[in-house]
């Protein structure tokens, strides 16, 4: 725990960067990645739970830190902000660094009165106002799941340590400010439980590239009551659900 060191970047020339978004060497990524869309997020888990955490990539400032966690190898990496961002790095994750699993670790904005701010959310599907699928041709609507394995094991850690979650759908919103202040109640009406930004393609991405992908969220506000919490709130005191996301690994 404690202080990270910083692999420098190599040069892609030397065909050591697999990508040009993330600068890691292959293998300096473990099979196991925790992706929250705050790269300041990332580098407060690494600093907080891993052992021996290692910065392996910071273009664009998105970082990312490999160490251990329980003995284990793991990767804390930035997503970014957004379904795009999201969608750049969980592929690039999952297809040059032949990762096995991504967990989310986000914040999101309630859209029901009993979920409220702070409470953890696994999401079991993620709804979208998106186009991300379109790029798959479908002759219908796709329902973007959790890996059951990750949802299950989730639901028996929370369980194992008292802590409630609520589980179910929630929204991958294109938009964060949007023009009509009232369109996530139809999302409400249908039970679904929160907005964030990623979730949606992520499970795309896992499911078409036969991986895992869970998200994990933290309500940070609601649309309900209009409570909120800070920037700073949001980068460093989410801990059940960043420790719970570990717990995974
Ligand atoms: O806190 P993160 O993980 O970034 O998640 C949420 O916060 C951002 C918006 O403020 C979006 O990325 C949304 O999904
Ligand atoms: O209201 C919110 C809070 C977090 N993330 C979102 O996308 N919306």
């Amino acid at each position: 725990m404690g202080k990270i060191d910083i692999i420098k970047q190599k040069k892609c020339e030397g065909g050591i960067v697999m990508t040009v978004h993330i600068g890691a060497e292959k293998g300096q990524i473990a099979p196991m990645v925790f992706m929250p869309g705050d790269p300041l997020r990332a580098k407060f888990i690494a600093e907080t739970y891993l052992k021996d955490p290692k910065e392996v990539t910071s273009i664009r400032g998105m970082l990312g830190f490999t160490g251990t966690f329980d003995g284990k190898d793991v990767t804390v990496m930035g997503s970014g902000m957004g379904m795009p961002s999201m969608g750049i790095y969980s592929y690039e994750l999952y297809t040059e660094y032949d990762v096995e699993s991504i967990v989310r670790i986000g914040s999101c904005g309630s859209f029901q009165e009993d979920v409220r701010v702070r409470d953890v959310i696994i999401a079991m599907g993620a709804s979208t106002n998106s186009n991300f699928a379109s790029q798959y041709g479908l002759p219908g609507t796709y329902s973007a799941i959790a890996d059951p394995q990750l949802f299950m094991k989730a639901m028996e850690n929370a369980q194992e340590k008292n802590l409630p979650v609520k589980a179910g759908n929630i929204l991958s919103s294109d938009i964060f400010c949007d023009n009509d202040p009232n369109s996530w109640m139809k999302w409400a009406m249908m039970n679904v439980l929160a907005v964030e930004m990623e979730a949606a393609a992520l499970y795309m991405n896992a499911a078409r590239l036969k991986k895992r992908a869970l998200a994990i969220l933290t309500v940070s506000d609601s649309l309900v009551t209009g409570a909120l919490t800070t920037a700073e709130e949001r980068e460093k005191t989410f801990t059940d659900m960043m420790e719970l996301a570990l717990s995974l690994a």
